[in-house]
């Protein structure tokens, strides 16, 4: 038994649990047996007078990265809000720093959503350069391709290159592992070096100064979490520093990337192309990346799958039952490890 139990939180250890999203069928059902849980059955993005009430009924509350859980409504949270369980790994839409002062522990789903990410970050960064968009678009006019030539639909080699990996932990590192088969040179930043013993396994090269990463690489891969240290990270200085020949992939958060200053440099040739699964003001797009043949935008879609979704809604049960049962939520974020 862990050693850290207290008596459960909740009377009779049954929480009442607030979804501010639907979820897949069988986490649902499972909540329903557990908890006293109060789904959201039509889907749509609860408005904030609704979240507002949400967080004034709930003991636990399970929102989702559209949610924005900010110092203003956490002000407004009812005494018996104590955990926020958010069904995501990202949790830049919550201030983790004022729950916990506020005395509101959060939670997260990490690790069950790395390979599928690495999976679609791997997708992307082989569809830019060999155009696949392109090739796919041209098939659906009949009349467009009329037979195989030398010099037809060339891209651009992927085997032999470098790819800049920026944020080394779970995801980056499955995106390590899969880029090594396919020939790529593997260059990491992050803010610690990993152990070397990882390191080695990866075939990964660490550089401190991600500016001289950003110099040298032709292929970047962002995964690193939105915190207020890597807001706008990749500016139009460092943007600058890329060769114009490298492609951009993004499967992290978009406010990472100043996604004005990446638009100006694709539509004036200074990058090569980019990838995009998520972006700055969601779900808008910045219109200027609209329309570019080297630019693949899709509709944050890095961990869309059956599985991870259910994996991601187990996650978030045994991280609610462990707290009603008085020990330590299992994927307890603390504001040091932002
Ligand atoms: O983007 C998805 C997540 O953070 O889980």
């Amino acid at each position: 038994m862990p050693t850290d139990a207290r008596p459960s939180p909740f009377p009779g250890g049954r929480p009442k649990v607030v979804v501010t999203r639907k979820l897949p069928e069988a986490v649902e059902a499972r909540m329903g047996e557990l908890f006293d849980v109060e789904l959201n059955l039509d889907d749509a993005p609860l408005p904030r007078e609704a979240l507002v009430a949400a967080v004034q009924r709930a003991d636990v509350l399970v929102p989702t990265l559209g949610d924005k859980i900010d110092a203003g409504l956490l002000g407004q949270a009812g005494p018996n809000l104590r955990l926020i369980a958010n069904y995501g790994a990202g949790v830049d839409n919550i201030d983790v720093e004022t729950a916990r002062r506020r005395g509101i522990q959060v939670s997260n789903t990490p690790g069950v959503l790395s390979d599928d990410t690495a999976d679609m970050t791997m997708a992307m960064l082989l569809a830019v350069p060999r155009r696949l968009q392109e090739g796919a678009r041209l098939m659906e006019d009949e009349a467009a391709w009329t037979g195989w030539s030398p010099t037809w639909m060339l891209g651009r080699r992927i085997t032999g290159k470098r790819l800049g990996i920026l944020g080394m932990g779970r995801i980056g590192q499955a995106v390590a592992r899969r880029a090594s088969a396919f020939g790529l040179e593997v260059h990491y930043n992050n803010r610690r070096r990993l152990h070397q013993q990882t390191e080695q396994e990866l075939r990964a090269r660490w550089w401190e100064s991600l500016d001289q990463m950003l110099a040298r690489v032709d292929f970047l891969s962002v995964h690193c979490p939105h915190t207020p240290a890597t807001y706008h990270l990749l500016n139009a200085r460092r943007l600058k520093l890329m060769k114009p020949e490298a492609v951009i992939v993004n499967t992290s958060r978009g406010e990472v990337i100043d996604e004005n200053a990446l638009a100006r440099m694709l539509q004036a040739g200074e990058l090569a192309g980019a990838a995009l699964d998520v972006f700055e003001r969601e779900p808008a797009v910045n219109p200027k990346l609209r329309g570019l043949p080297n630019v693949l935008l899709l509709p944050h879609m890095g961990s869309a799958t059956e599985e991870g979704r259910m994996e991601m809604g187990e996650k978030v049960i045994i991280n609610i039952k462990t707290f009603a049962d008085g020990h330590r939520p299992p994927d307890l974020v603390v504001p040091a490890m932002l």
